[in-house]
Formats: C-alpha cells, structure tokens, sequence
C-alpha cells in the first residue's frame, strides 16, 4: 500500500470579481488534473473567491455549503474525483460572519468545515517594517471546533493562516493522530519575511508531520498585500517547495513513511515529561497565570 500523496497548491490571484476568481481555481484545477492524472488533492488559499479586508467580508459572504463557491468546488471535486481543501471564503450563518475553510471529497461531498479559530487582529507599528493594522474580530466570529478530515489513509488538520502561530492547535492536531496539517493562508507582506518560514518549520519541528500553506498570488497594488510563497514543509522541517511572490500552480508528491522515520529516529514524543508539565501547570493554574 502507497503511503504517498500527490498534491497541487494554486496560489492564484484574486480580484474584486467572485466569479472570475472562482472560475480561475476551477480552470486551475482542471487543468493541473488533466496534466497529472494522479493528482489526489488541490489546496487553495485563504479568501480564494474575494478581497481580503474587514471592509469587504459583508460585501462577498456566501452561505456554507449551499452558495455559489462552495458548489462549484463540489461539482469539480466530484467530476475529477479529487480531494479539495477549499481555502477560505467568508461565510454567513444568520447574522454571524466567518472565516471558513471547506473540505471535499472525491464524490463532491463537504467532508469538514473549519472556521478560524484565531482571529487575526493585530496592530503592528510603523518601526517595524512598515506597519499593519488588522482586525478580523470586528467583523467575523471566532471558530470554536478544532477540524480533522481523512484524505485517503491519513488524517489531515485543518487551519486558516494566523491560526498556523498557536502551537497549541497544531500539537492537539498530532495527539489526534494527524499527519499533516493544511493552513490556507493569507499571511501579510509585513510579518512574511520574518514569520511565514519560521512557524511552518516550527509547527513542523515540534509535531513531526507535514505542513502546507496556500496563499493568494501578491498584488502590489491590492489594499492588502499578500506574501505568496505558498510552502510544503516535510517532517524533519525541511523546506520541500517554495512558491514565488506571483501567480503559480505547484504539484508535488509527499512520502508519509517520512512522518513514521523522524517520529521513530527522533522520539521526542514519547519523551515528553507530562508529569512535570502538569505538576507545574497546577502550580501555575493556582496563580492564574494559565
Ligand atoms: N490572514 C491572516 O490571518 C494573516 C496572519 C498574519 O499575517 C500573521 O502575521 O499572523
């Protein structure tokens, strides 16, 4: 039995027209399928269909999964028989907003949902780099469900971009049995240089599994600008593809024999000291301090 995964990462860019972005991720994935017959699985990145920005989110929600991007993602997973981890779009249930990454099977059918768990709402100053100021929790709701979905043998977690910098969710990922882990993402041309590599190894260091980002093509010209350098890193952290900055279609295959190598040759898993971790985090706890 194969324990290998053929993967396509579309780092597309996204304009203000939902229907041309999601024509192009359809196109994009048709295409890298008919070139790859053995394509199991396309990722797209975080807010795919539509701008990203606070101002926007109303503007563009679709209801999840009976909307219009959601249903031409499962009419193509389910004509190419392929996996799809659907990025993100912005999705309305009554009068709450979210960020939402939709999950779908080779038979066209919606096999997870997760919406982000941590909201990106940040103030970075002008010293550093430039400087941002985002708030996602001024208009979206937090997720509250951790999402785990079975692509072929392996189980595969689910984030959306800032929630990649808590390593919290990515260790409860590998005590859940995962993998890998997938973060569409929409990481910021200000934190990207000093943070996008980093905590994909990281993640990838401490649970000794796969991590995978998508983000969208850069636009300079954009409101927000994305970093692009969509990325798979392997289990031992290393750096196996790297996109540029501008529009480009990525496939590559992944062995997952390397997860159960580094878990057995490095076996930091079973060396974790649980019992002082909690004598301590007792200690902490009657201080309030976790
Ligand atoms: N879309 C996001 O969540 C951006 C996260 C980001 O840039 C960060 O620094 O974290």
């Amino acid at each position: 039995m194969t324990n290998k995964l053929t993967l396509a990462l579309l780092q597309l860019p996204v304009t203000s027209d939902v229907e041309l972005n999601v024509r192009r991720a359809v196109d994009g994935i048709t295409q890298l399928k008919t070139n790859n017959p053995t394509l199991e699985l396309a990722i797209l990145a975080e807010s795919f269909n539509a701008p990203y920005g606070v101002e926007h989110f109303p503007k563009y929600a679709e209801t999840v999964p009976n909307g219009p991007t959601c249903q031409a993602l499962s009419r193509v997973s389910k004509q190419l028989g392929i996996y799809i981890i659907g990025g993100s779009i912005i999705e309305r249930e009554g009068d709450k907003l979210y960020n939402t990454c939709t999950v779908w099977s080779p038979a066209g059918k919606l096999i997870g949902k997760h919406r982000k768990i941590h909201l990106f709402t940040i103030s970075i100053d002008p010293v550093n780099g430039g400087g941002v100021q985002f708030d996602e929790a001024a208009a979206l709701t937090a997720g509250s469900e951790v999402t785990v979905v079975q692509i072929n043998q392996q189980k595969v977690g689910i984030g959306i971009c800032h929630d990649k910098r808590f390593e919290e969710l990515a260790r409860i990922y590998r005590h859940m049995g995962c993998s890998m882990i997938v973060y569409p993402s929409a990481f910021c041309i200000c934190q990207g240089p000093m943070h996008w590599k980093l905590l994909q190894r990281a993640r990838a260091t401490d649970n000794q599994l796969y991590v995978v980002t998508c983000s969208p093509a850069r636009d300079n010209m954009s409101g927000y600008v994305d970093y692009g350098h969509s990325m798979i890193v392997d289990p031992w952290a290393r750096v196996q593809r790297e996109a540029g900055e501008g529009c480009e279609l990525i496939v590559e295959e992944i062995d997952f024999d390397m997860v159960e190598d580094v878990r057995r040759q490095i076996p930091i898993y079973k060396q974790r000291r649980t019992d002082v971790y909690t004598k301590v985090k007792t200690e902490l706890s009657k201080l309030n301090i976790v």
